[in-house]
C-alpha cells in the first residue's frame, strides 16, 4: 500500500520530527509512506470569516494538488467518524482488498480544511472531540497507521 500524509506548514519541533521519522522507519516493511508538506498561509488573530475562508482555500488548493486522482482520501476532522484502532486497521485492510492501493490522509492547517478538500474526502476521521495541534496530529496519525499494520499482520505490539 502507498500511503501519503498531506500536511500544512513546515514541521519545526525536533521531537516531533524524530518521532515521525521513527514510525516511518518502522512502517518500512509494511507500506510506503510519503510525507507531503504544503506551504501554510499566514493566519494572524482577528481574521474575518472571509479572510479565514481565503486562507483555507489557498491551503486547500495546495493540498488538492498533492492528491492522486486514484487515491482514497481520509481527512482528519474533529467532527469526523471515531474508530477504534482495530476498526482503522480493518478499514485499511478492506481498502487493500478492494484494490485501493493508494490512500491519502490529510491533516488541516491551524484553521482547518477548506470545503473543496472536504468534498474530495472519502472519509472524515476523528481522533476525539478534542482539538490537537496539526503538527502533533502527524505523529499521532503515523503511530496509529503503524499500529494498524501490526494489528493486520497479527504481530505483537505493546498494548
Ligand atoms: C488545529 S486543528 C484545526 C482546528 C480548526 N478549528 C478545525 O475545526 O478544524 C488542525 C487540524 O488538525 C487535525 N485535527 C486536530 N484535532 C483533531 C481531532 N481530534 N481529530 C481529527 N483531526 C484533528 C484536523 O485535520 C485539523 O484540520
Amino acid at each position: 500500500m502507498k500511503i501519503t500524509i498531506v500536511t500544512v506548514g513546515k514541521l519545526k519541533e525536533k521531537y516531533l520530527k524524530q518521532g515521525i521519522q521513527e514510525y516511518v522507519k518502522r512502517l518500512g516493511p509494511y507500506a510506503s509512506i510519503d510525507m507531503a508538506e504544503v506551504a501554510d498561509e499566514k493566519a494572524p488573530e482577528n481574521l474575518s470569516e472571509a479572510d479565514m475562508k481565503e486562507v483555507k482555500n489557498k491551503e486547500g488548493e495546495r493540498i488538492l494538488a498533492k492528491i492522486n486522482p486514484d487515491s482514497y482520501v481520509i481527512t482528519l476532522e474533529i467532527e469526523g467518524k471515531q474508530l477504534t484502532s482495530e476498526k482503522l486497521a480493518k478499514k485499511l485492510d478492506d481498502l487493500a482488498t478492494y484494490g485501493k492501493s493508494k490512500v491519502t490522509f490529510v491533516i488541516g492547517g491551524s484553521l482547518g480544511l477548506s470545503d473543496e478538500v472536504l468534498k474530495r474526502s472519502d472519509m472524515g476521521l476523528s481522533f476525539s472531540k478534542m482539538t490537537f495541534p496539526h503538527q502533533l496530529m502527524r505523529l499521532v496519525l503515523v503511530e496509529q497507521i503503524y499500529r494498524a499494520f501490526k494489528i493486520n499482520r497479527g504481530e505483537p505490539y505493546h498494548k
